[in-house]
């Protein structure tokens, strides 16, 4: 076996090995090092702040814009500290130039009396120009803070061009002027200061390091509000100067953020004017167990809105930090809402609660939750994820009583989400089945799609099937549906066109081999109609240009494949509206603009104010508004899908000419009807 560690020349010819006696190495005489010898020249240390310059990544996460803006969530995060920890209440932030940032606090000030270690330094000094320089180790100064690490400040001078800070204490103004973290003078007295105290920081990010980059005013404008949010004892001034805002930009030159009812109230800002909400937001705020020493344990705060439709989101916080990677806080409210609603279940003899897991709950929910903790461990300096293993506990045991509390509170409500979240459980585990069910049995020959929503009722005449168009689209359908007559099967965007594409291609397609699989009649020669699983196929897309391409490509897949389900008359298209216009209690919808100005003009009191929402999409279309309107069987129109008989040979020239292979037949068509065209939406 070769010694890796061995010369690799024969023992002969090896120099000697270094004598390590001398307690120096030395070196084989004549063995001189080359100039590509790798030896202790080659390690270098890096003192000071110059690690910081060599290798920023390791301290903000790299270069870009968000570790140029991290710099300054770096210095307001120290401010928010002072806040928390009770000794400031106003925080000034001002964007000066797109590259010179303000932040000003009225908090106790950095110290500036000289440090007991470095007895000819300011202790500000140390802690601008010192790695691993803090207040915040022993938990003396501040109980809850999310600064750690000692670096924050002192990164932001090494990576600024120039930094100035202003402390006020005891009524006394001092400055110290920095570059590139190299201090440019001394400490020095600027006056008296009776009416102000605090630390100001105003700096600018080296183009050294970040290149052209400059601050956003709107990230800042929004870095600010999530701080507000998280402690409402605090309010934030915000000003830039005008010119650095674009046209368009909606940030404020300037204003006072101030939540009251932190998170709440920032949740409530967020959420879309019409989120259909299953219950009121849900807020509350709780302290966590004291600690051994009698001092404070922390807090936990949050806010949840459960939604019917919509995007789901969680955003959590530790002592004001966002982690974005969530981690063992958020661990512990998962674990708290799901035994609140698996206990609510069993209080309610509701067997089937017990199959909710946290995701049918969040999966549902625009949440946000913050967390005062002691000591908290994070992943890394950007601290993304929180880490502290007792956070999950904690959290968990302050939350769980107040989601009993709430739930038992309202009745009503709690019972309500409850068969939400277990409806969502049920599907998802249908969905598993479906999944795994080939696997499971071999004799089972029908393979359902994954995505496939199916229906319950056996009776094939009484079932339909909704064709929509991805997935949020499917799932606002999956919701809107009748569970025991109507399927769903989301569709990904524009399917393959079949009339220009090759019979191989066509199978290879998993959109319509999903499309096949669901109806299980088969398609071409292998076509059987009586194997159709359901009475009716409806197409539901979008009501754009988008929607009605879609609609097109489904249309000339079934003629061509399955002309059948046309001529035995089992083809719909389903017409959702464009509009919503409401007028008082009177609500109107519209197929499309011709359709709503006349609504307007005759279905409403004239001179009254009318509020009219146009629908994005079927996704983001309420609930209650896609059953109403293009789902529920009693109140819907459909239309059906027919091909004439003498007309068929028409039919089929027209589809070749506009679906097919021959792209100048589609041209020639468009530029001898474009006239006909009236409105087109793009
Ligand atoms: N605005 C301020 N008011 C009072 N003291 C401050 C302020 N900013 C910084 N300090 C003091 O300077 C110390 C060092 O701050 P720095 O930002 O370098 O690190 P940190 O906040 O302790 O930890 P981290 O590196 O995790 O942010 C703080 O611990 C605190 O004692």
């Amino acid at each position: 076996m070769n010694d890796l560690f061995g010369p690799k020349s024969s023992p002969k010819s090896a120099p000697k090995p270094a004598s390590r006696r001398a307690g120096k190495p030395s070196l084989a005489s004549g063995a001189e090092p080359g100039p590509d010898a790798y030896g202790a020249h080659d390690i270098e240390v890096l003192e000071g702040l110059e690690p910081v310059r060599r290798r920023p990544g390791m301290y903000i996460g790299g270069t870009d814009e968000g570790a140029y803006h991290h710099l300054a969530a770096e210095i307001l995060d120290n401010a928010m500290d002072e806040a928390v920890a009770g000794h400031a209440s106003t925080i000034e932030m001002r964007l000066e130039d797109a590259h010179t940032l303000m932040v000003r606090d009225n908090g106790r000030g950095i110290p500036i009396d000289p440090h007991p270690k470095f007895p000819d330094r300011s202790a500000l000094e140390v802690i601008l120009t010192t790695l691993h320089a803090g207040g915040k180790f022993s938990g003396k100064a501040y109980d809850t803070s999310g600064g750690l690490h000692g670096v924050g400040s002192s990164v932001v001078n090494a990576l600024s061009s120039k930094l100035e800070v202003e402390i006020a204490r005891d009524r006394v103004l001092w400055r110290q002027d920095y570059a590139r973290g190299i201090p440019l003078g001394p400490l020095t007295q600027l006056g008296n200061a009776p009416n102000r105290r605090g630390t100001m920081i105003r700096f600018s990010p080296d183009p050294e390091i970040f290149g052209p980059l400059a601050f956003s005013p709107a990230r800042l404008y929004r870095l600010c509000c999530s701080k507000a949010a998280l402690f409402r004892g605090v309010q934030i001034r915000w000003s830039v100067e005008p010119s650095l805002l674009k046209a368009g930009d909606e940030t404020p030159p300037e204003t006072l953020i101030h939540f009251p009812n932190g998170l709440a109230d920032s949740l409530n800002a967020e959420l879309p004017a019409d989120a259909s909400l299953l219950a009121p937001v849900w807020s509350g705020d709780a302290d966590l167990p004291q600690a051994a020493d009698g001092r404070t344990g922390g807090r936990v705060e949050w806010a949840l809105a459960f939604r019917e439709t919509g995007q789901a989101s969680l955003e959590s916080f530790c002592n004001t930090i966002p982690t974005p990677q969530g981690g063992t806080h958020e661990t512990g409210f998962r674990a708290a809402l799901v035994k609140g609603f698996r206990a609510w279940g069993d209080h309610r003899k509701n067997k089937r609660a017990a199959a909710i897991t946290a995701e049918d709950i969040l999966g549902a929910t625009s949440a946000k939750l913050s967390v005062f903790v002691r000591d908290p461990q994070f992943q890394g300096q950007t601290k993304e994820k929180l880490t502290s293993q007792e956070a999950a506990r904690l959290v968990e045991g302050a939350l769980r009583d107040r989601v009993d509390h709430w739930l038992g509170g309202n009745p009503v409500q709690a019972d309500n989400l409850l068969a939400f979240f277990i409806e969502r459980a049920e599907e998802r585990l249908r969905r598993r089945d479906q999944r795994d069910a080939p696997r499971k049995s071999a004799t089972n020959k029908r393979c359902l799609p994954g995505k496939l929503t199916d229906c319950t009722r056996s009776n094939v005449a009484e079932t339909e099937i909704f064709l929509v168009e991805g997935d949020s689209a499917g799932g606002s359908a999956r919701q809107a549906r009748d569970r025991e007559t109507q399927a769903v099967l989301p569709l990904k965007g524009k399917i393959l066109n079949v009339a220009s594409a090759s019979v191989d291609k066509m199978r290879a397609n998993q959109e319509l081999r999903d499309l096949i699989e669901a109806l299980g009649c088969g398609v071409g020669r292998d076509a059987d109609m009586s194997r159709l699983r359901y009475g009716r196929v409806i197409i539901m897309t979008d009501a754009d240009v988008d929607g009605a391409h879609i609609a097109t490509l489904l249309m000339t897949f079934f003629y061509r494949e399955l002309p059948e389900l046309i001529t035995r008359g089992h083809l719909y298209l389903a017409r959702p509206p464009l509009y919503r216009i409401v007028q008082g209690s009177k609500t109107v919808y519209a197929m499309d603009d011709r359709d709503r100005d006349r609504a307007i003009k005759r279905e409403f009191k004239a001179g009254a104010k009318v509020e009219v929402s146009r629908f994005k999409g079927l996704g983001e279309m309420p609930v209650s508004d896609l059953k109403r309107t293009t789902m529920d069987p009693a109140r819907r129109t459909l239309l059906k899908v027919i091909s004439l008989p003498e007309d068929r040979l028409a039919t089929s020239d027209r589809v070749e000419s506009l679906m097919g292979r021959k792209p100048e037949l589609r041209f020639q068509f468009i530029q001898d009807h474009a006239r006909s065209v009236e409105l087109l939406d793009v």
